[in-house]
């Protein structure tokens, strides 16, 4: 999602949100990444969290087509990377089916292609790799930048009750807000610097956030939270693009591909520290990148996303 997309107005702003418990069962996992198996290699998916654009949220189609692509290979390899594009719109009114091609199994990697259709037309082609945890004596990383702990921060919640708590806000913009309070979106998001969230400032295209799933997962399964940083990854992340820009009015703002990379192991369900800027923007595209590092100063994983981004054109004075 980006927060410029979101607006738009409806249910008054409960007075006191309903608020997940840690204990709870994340909804990723007990159902948006869980796909019914309709054939061999064919899996169907529900749709959860709707973005007021009315395209499905990008997040949810790669999570889901990485769940189809891991259940065709070994318990013993995971996705180290994957790459897609976003071919047409999702309609959040019929499920998505993803149809996975099984490329190649070597013996230390084994590369699967998932086509997310929906009507008999590709919406997303997604390209994934799975390897074989090996040694290696090559090992770096940069380090994590030095931010205060999500427990010192407010939530992306109290920041938003308080700008609810503005006379003149749009009432798109009230009912995106009230969407993220009625914790539709499953994600929870802990920003390190709120101006970085303001559309009232100019700033350089460069955000970290911390970022969960909401709920509980567990440990186990890191097949599983590999595909919930998928879904992660996409929210509030082409957004970035448009700091620099806060007066601009967005008319249509969509990723057109999106690539990670999986360096180690983590938990999505633990903060993780979302470092995202935005190096360049032209052409009506905007680019973004991003790592996820664990708190620890572990770097999980790196994101890298193009986007389209039509701004509203601007009125002509002359007529005014
Ligand atoms: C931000 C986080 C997210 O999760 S976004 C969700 C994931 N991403 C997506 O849903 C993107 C899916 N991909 C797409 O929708 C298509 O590939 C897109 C990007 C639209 C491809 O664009 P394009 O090749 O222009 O498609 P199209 O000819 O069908 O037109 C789509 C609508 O755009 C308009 N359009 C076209 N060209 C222009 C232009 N130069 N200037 C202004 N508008 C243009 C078309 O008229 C068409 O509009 P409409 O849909 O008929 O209202």
């Amino acid at each position: 999602m980006s927060e410029h997309e979101e607006k738009e107005d409806g249910d008054p702003l409960p007075e006191c949100p309903p608020m997940v418990s840690r204990d709870l069962k994340s909804i990723l996992v007990t159902s948006v990444l869980q796909l019914e198996e309709i054939d061999v290699g064919l899996y169907r998916g529900k749709n959860h969290w709707i973005p007021l654009s009315r395209r499905l949220f990008g997040g949810q189609i790669i999570g889901q087509a990485l769940v189809a692509a891991a259940k065709s290979v070994g318990d013993h390899l995971y996705a180290h990377s994957l790459h897609c594009y976003f071919v047409r719109a999702g309609d959040p009114d019929i499920p998505v089916l993803y149809n996975v091609d099984r490329v190649r199994d070597g013996r230390s990697f084994c590369v699967r292609s998932v086509k997310a259709i929906q009507r008999g037309e590709p919406i997303l082609v997604l390209q994934a790799s799975f390897h074989l945890d090996q040694p290696s004596p090559l090992m770096h990383q940069f380090s994590m930048p030095e931010v205060p702990p999500p427990e010192d921060l407010l939530s992306l919640e109290d920041l938003i009750r308080f700008v609810l708590g503005k006379p003149d806000l749009e009432q798109k913009v009230k009912q995106g807000f009230n969407k993220v309070l009625a914790n539709e979106v499953p994600i929870e998001v802990r920003p390190v610097n709120p101006l970085q969230f303001s559309r009232e400032v100019t700033t350089e295209p460069k955000r970290m956030f911390w970022v969960r799933a909401r709920g509980h997962i567990g440990e186990g399964n890191m097949k599983l939270h590999v595909c919930v940083a998928a879904y992660i990854s996409d929210y509030s992340f082409l957004g970035t693009t448009m700091m620099s820009y806060p007066a601009k009015r967005v008319k249509m703002m969509a990723s057109l591909d999106h690539a990670m990379w999986f360096h180690n192991t983590f938990r999505a369900d633990e903060w993780m520290l979302y470092e995202v800027d935005s190096p360049w923007a032209g052409g009506s595209r905007g680019l973004v990148q991003g790592r996820l590092w664990r708190r620890d100063g572990v770097l999980a994983a790196s994101c890298c996303q193009e986007g389209l981004i039509r701004l509203t054109a601007p009125k002509d004075r002359s007529k005014l």
